[in-house]
């Protein structure tokens, strides 16, 4: 089994590069952003939870989103690998993510960031906020907020994994296909 956790922040092109390496490495590809929106679409619980919180650009509480992505990997018991997008975004999130994989007797393979600057995500996620209907893309200050978020909670990340010589990281500025191949590189070498 290969699990791969995309990291990196708001708008450095997860989703993106998701779509092509689910494919190319046969994944199921679990981004709990897309998941809740779904719940808000819906207007689950969840949706109804989490929608507040998502569009001020907090994060959503640890247990609310560890449930709701166990319950994904456990809906996938033939996978042949996960990547996972969006997740984990907290210390505690990186400790239940190792947790659940040990569970299944597997573990984190490895975490690629895609790497780049603030000043040009921000600029990436307000042209995106343009067509995408996300409340959180719309507004500078939420935007910022996100990157608030990100350097408290997320950034603290890249040591845990570093100490488990896990962390890998590939510029994320190129053309898409540029961007994948250099993703691609580091999970054949795996
Ligand atoms: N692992 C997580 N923990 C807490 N909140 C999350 C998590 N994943 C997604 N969210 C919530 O959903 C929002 C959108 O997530 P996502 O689509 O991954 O956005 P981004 O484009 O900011 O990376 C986040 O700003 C946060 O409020």
């Amino acid at each position: 089994m290969i699990n791969i956790v995309l990291f990196g922040k708001p708008g450095a092109g997860k989703g993106t590069q998701a779509e092509f390496l689910k494919e190319k490495y046969n994944l199921v590809h679990l981004s709990t952003g897309d998941i809740f929106r779904h719940n808000i679409k819906n207007g689950t619980e969840l949706g109804k939870t989490a929608k507040a919180i998502i569009d001020r650009g907090d994060l959503v509480p640890d247990e609310i989103t560890t449930n709701m992505l166990k319950d994904a990997v456990d809906q996938n018991p033939n996978a042949n690998g996960f990547l996972f997008d969006g997740y984990p975004r907290t210390i505690a999130q990186a400790e239940a993510l190792d947790q659940i994989l040990a569970d299944k007797n597997s573990s984190n393979t490895a975490t690629i960031a895609l790497e780049a600057d603030d000043e040009i995500l921000v600029q990436r996620l307000l042209e995106r906020g343009k067509t995408s209907g996300r409340a959180d893309d719309q507004d500078e200050e939420k935007i910022r907020n996100r990157y608030q978020e990100y350097n408290e909670k997320t950034a603290p990340l890249i040591d845990y994994y570093t100490a488990q010589g896990k962390f890998h990281a590939v510029n994320g500025i190129g053309s898409i296909a540029e961007i994948t191949e250099r993703l691609s590189n580091v999970i054949d070498n795996l």
